[in-house]
């Protein structure tokens, strides 16, 4: 029996999340797009609707994912279709390695080469991203984006939509404030702020950004 997948958004993350559902055994994918019917294809995948005609259509999908880099954007829609009745299951890459005493909610996607260590838990809406790492005990809030390469040491709490910049790291029991932007590259070492932006190593708060 096939089984169908919707992915909100036909972007270049979209595109990864796609081959992700494919390889959780989804046998067809559509997109929707608030481009539509402006766009109509991402790559060889059907763009098929816009954002209100996925809600028109929310019972039809076995599984819908909200595929938007945006961490406010992606939350938001996301709680909108569940609290409309949709079906998020998380998507865990075959190649990702998640401990069974990890704890991942629904809407989240785990890529390639990602590692979640035992007793961490990873909330709604979530991207840990390619090759990225959340060691053990770690407490990530809903909206979180991890990106490539990013890696968080033990005991690591992030705040509800935060973003953990490519090939950023963080010391152990650190806290990263809700909505807080942690820059590429940057090495943490003290907590950061709600909201604020750090970058460098050891990271500072992004002048522009006090
Ligand atoms: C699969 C995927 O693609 S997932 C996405 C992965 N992408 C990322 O992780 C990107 C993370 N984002 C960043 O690092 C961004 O540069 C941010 C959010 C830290 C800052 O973005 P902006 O506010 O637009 O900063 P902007 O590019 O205007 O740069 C402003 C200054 O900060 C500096 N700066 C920007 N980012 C960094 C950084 N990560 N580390 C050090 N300095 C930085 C710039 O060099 C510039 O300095 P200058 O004023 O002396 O010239």
């Amino acid at each position: 029996m096939s089984s169908v997948c919707a992915i909100l958004g036909a972007s270049g993350h979209g595109k990864v999340v796609a081959e992700l559902a494919e390889l959780n055994g989804y046998s067809e994918i559509k997109f929707f797009d608030d481009a539509w019917p402006h766009k109509l294809q991402v790559e060889h995948w059907s763009v098929v609707g816009n954002t209100q005609s996925l809600f028109e259509s929310i019972d039809s999908y076995d599984c819908i994912v909200v595929a938007i880099g945006n961490n406010s954007v992606r939350y938001s829609k996301h709680r909108e279709i569940v609290e409309a009745g949709a079906k998020c299951p998380p998507l865990i890459h075959p190649k990702a390695i998640v401990s069974n005493y990890a704890q991942i909610k629904e809407g989240t996607v785990v890529m390639a080469g990602a590692a979640v260590n035992p007793f961490s838990t990873i909330g709604e809406a979530c991207v840990l991203n390619t090759n990225s790492c959340v060691d053990h005990d770690c407490a990530l809030q809903d909206g979180v984006h991890i990106s490539p390469n990013a890696s968080l040491a033990g005991a690591v709490q992030v705040g509800e939509k935060a973003w953990v910049g490519i090939g950023a790291q963080v010391r152990q029991q650190i806290k990263i404030g809700p909505e807080a932007v942690v820059g590429a590259g940057a090495t943490v070492v003290k907590d950061v702020p709600k909201g604020k932006t750090v970058v460098g190593n050891p990271a500072k708060i992004k002048v522009s950004n006090r």
